[in-house]
């Protein structure tokens, strides 16, 4: 068998043009545009490829591009005051500070700074503990692009058994908790787990937040199973997945990498973004978004 390939990329495309139109309705009724705020301190190539990338992808929505590039030596008493600043903006909706920063910076710090009402990253601690308790707040990105692409495939996932492979902050715990409001059965392993194989072979649906190249074995996956691919890797071979690419033989249907979480991670942002704005605004946020 050969899985079905979850076109992430196509998802993602027809999720930012939703957005877009949305984008344009906010605007004729706030008499602004949306606005999101992108932060990145220092030069990492990677991250500067990001910033670029939602930068051109936040103009496509039809909403307004803040851009602060910092230099890698910024204080973080100076990025904390620049977040007071965005905080205050009243045409910032979104704030965003790329992860990683330097060393020098305590990252909670930061975070815990940015107005929980404009985190479109959902990393504050307040929208981690509105997800854990079921109220509305911002959630993270990449894991609600999985439950999006995931809900594509199977509508309804209550009672499934999905495995979560991972526990930082920003995948792993946000994932476990957007399944469990799914109602699907759902067990997180990690680097102390005794036998993820075991775990990862009784599951219907399998996400992999890692960050170790092909780490999900082809012999771990039960047939049929759906693969959500977190990973991003950058190797000799070039840009990789958590998954070994022999899984495709066993599992329903998977992600690939590129072209499949990746692109949900920016549209999600765009869709949080708009979110924001309408909370903030005192509107409705459109349906289906
Ligand atoms: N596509 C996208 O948009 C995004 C992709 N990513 C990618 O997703 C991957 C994960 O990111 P992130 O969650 O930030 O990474 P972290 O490094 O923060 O977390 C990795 C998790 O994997 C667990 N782990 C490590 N080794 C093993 C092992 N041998 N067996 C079982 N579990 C293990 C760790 O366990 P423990 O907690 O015990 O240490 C940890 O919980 C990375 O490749 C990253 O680049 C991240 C964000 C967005
Ligand atoms: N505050 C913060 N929020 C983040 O959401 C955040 C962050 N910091 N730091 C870094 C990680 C990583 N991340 C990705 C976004 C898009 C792709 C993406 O679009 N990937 C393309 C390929 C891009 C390429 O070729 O490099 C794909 O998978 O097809 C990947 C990874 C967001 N992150």
């Amino acid at each position: 068998m050969t899985a079905r390939t979850i076109d992430g990329k196509a998802f993602a495309a027809t999720l930012r043009a939703r957005v877009g139109d949305a984008a344009a309705d906010f605007t004729a009724r706030a008499g602004r545009k949306p606005g999101l705020a992108v932060v990145l301190v220092g030069e990492d190539p990677a991250s500067s490829v990001y910033v670029r990338s939602k930068g051109k992808a936040t103009l496509a929505a039809g909403m307004e591009s803040f851009e602060h590039r910092l230099p890698a030596d910024t204080g973080e008493d100076a990025l904390i005051a620049l977040v007071d600043r965005l905080n205050a903006d009243d045409a910032v909706d979104g704030i965003l500070v790329q992860l990683p920063l330097p060393r020098h910076i305590d990252e909670r710090a930061v975070l815990t700074r940015i107005d929980p009402d404009k985190d479109v990253d959902g990393f504050h601690p307040v929208n981690a503990g509105r997800l854990a308790t079921g109220i509305d707040g911002l959630v993270p990105c990449t894991p609600l692009g999985c439950v999006m692409l995931l809900k594509d495939l199977h509508p309804d996932l209550s009672g499934m058994e999905a495995v979560v492979i991972g526990r930082s902050n920003i995948v792993g715990k946000p994932m476990a908790a957007l399944l469990l409001k799914e109602s699907a059965t759902v067990t997180t392993v990690h680097s102390r787990t005794r036998d993820v194989a075991a775990h990862v072979r009784g599951a219907d649906i399998v996400v992999a937040a890692v960050g170790i190249p092909a780490f999900v074995k082809a012999d771990w996956v039960k047939p049929g199973a759906t693969v959500i691919d977190v990973g991003i890797n950058r190797t000799d071979d070039g840009l990789v997945g958590d998954v070994d690419p022999a899984v495709a033989e066993v599992a329903g249907a998977l992600t690939p990498v590129p072209g499949g979480v990746g692109p949900m991670t920016i549209a999600v942002l765009m869709r949080n973004t708009l979110v924001a704005a309408c909370r903030r605004a005192g509107l409705p946020a459109p349906a289906g978004l």
